[in-house]
């Protein structure tokens, strides 16, 4: 089994390099990081060199990735996925480089969504320069598609260390690597994708500013502020462009007594078992490419 230690970033294709970077900077108040590499711009929350990367190219997400201790697990994680029967690749230095990681390696889950596995990734030890005080503190989690979230529970429980917080059917799992409630969730999609990256702010009125915000900026709310009731936290769900779903949230669980924590099944059609406060919660359960315009709330 694979131990992942935490979310490392999000890598994702930008049509439009300069609109992603400042929409993630002045919109949602990441710190672009310029690393001096033409065509790829790091965007970072926290002590993380960055936590989602945008390349210039067509718009869709590149690679999920997931730290693992040091060279060693990462050598035997690669024997592993190899024995599994997955083709997994070394990345280059280069690639290394542009990723601020030591080394990483890159395979497709049974979906199809792009997974990397790194080590080393640098740390900036100065203050986080935030485009906008929209309150973030961290990276808080990350969130693929796929077609039968219950496969793909096996497949992350039973590969790695990921454990099953809570269910909402059989449209999401929510799993923990960590004493977070969830670093990692699967939302049931046609295909592979990431359905949203997530970003813990400080309090809970930062959501509500940012509400307003967004608001004010024309930015396409998707869902909230509500609270959903697995993690327990408040909850923003805003579109931004390349088709990258960004979600605020305040207050989300942690577990702390492993041994007690039974996961929990939330049947989706029933009132409340997404948004706590019964907002509408057409998203993020529909991938957003696929909600014809005039549908969007
Ligand atoms: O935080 C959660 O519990 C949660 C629940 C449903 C969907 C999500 O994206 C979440 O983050
Ligand atoms: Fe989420």
């Amino acid at each position: 089994m694979i131990e992942l230690v935490d979310i490392a970033y999000v890598r994702s294709g930008a049509a439009d390099l300069a609109g992603a970077v400042r929409f993630a900077t002045d919109v949602v108040g990441l710190e672009h990081v310029d690393g001096g590499e033409p065509g790829v711009a790091h965007l970072r929350a926290d002590g993380r060199h960055h936590c989602l990367a945008f390349v210039e190219g067509a718009s869709g997400v590149i690679a999920s990735a997931f730290a693992v201790a040091d060279p060693g697990a990462l050598a035997l994680a690669e024997t592993e996925l190899e024995t599994r029967g997955f083709t997994v690749r070394r990345g280059s230095p280069e690639e290394a480089r542009s990723r601020r990681v030591g080394e990483f390696v890159g395979f497709d889950d049974p979906f199809g969504n792009h997974i990397e596995l790194v080590v080393g990734q640098q740390t900036l030890a100065r203050p986080v320069r935030h485009g906008r005080g929209a309150g973030i503190t961290e990276f808080g989690h990350l969130c693929l598609d796929a077609p039968d979230v219950a496969e793909a529970h096996r497949f992350w429980s039973t590969t790695f260390n990921a454990r099953a917080s809570d269910w909402i059917g059989d449209a999401a799992c929510l799993m923990r690597i960590d004493e977070v409630h969830h670093k990692l969730a699967v939302f049931r999609g046609d295909g592979p994708g990431l359905c949203h990256v997530n970003f813990q702010v400080a309090e809970l009125d930062d959501v509500f500013r940012n509400w307003h915000h967004l608001q004010d900026h024309d930015v396409v709310i998707e869902m909230g502020p509500g609270r959903h009731p697995q993690s327990g936290a408040v909850f923003l769900y805003f579109l931004g462009p390349e088709g990258l779903t960004y979600e605020y949230s305040y207050g989300v669980r942690r577990i702390t007594d492993e041994a007690a924590w039974r996961p929990r099944f939330f049947d989706p059609a029933e009132p409340g078992s997404i948004d706590m406060w019964l907002g509408p919660t057409q998203k993020p359960l529909t991938q957003p490419q696929l909600v014809p315009e005039g549908l969007r709330s």
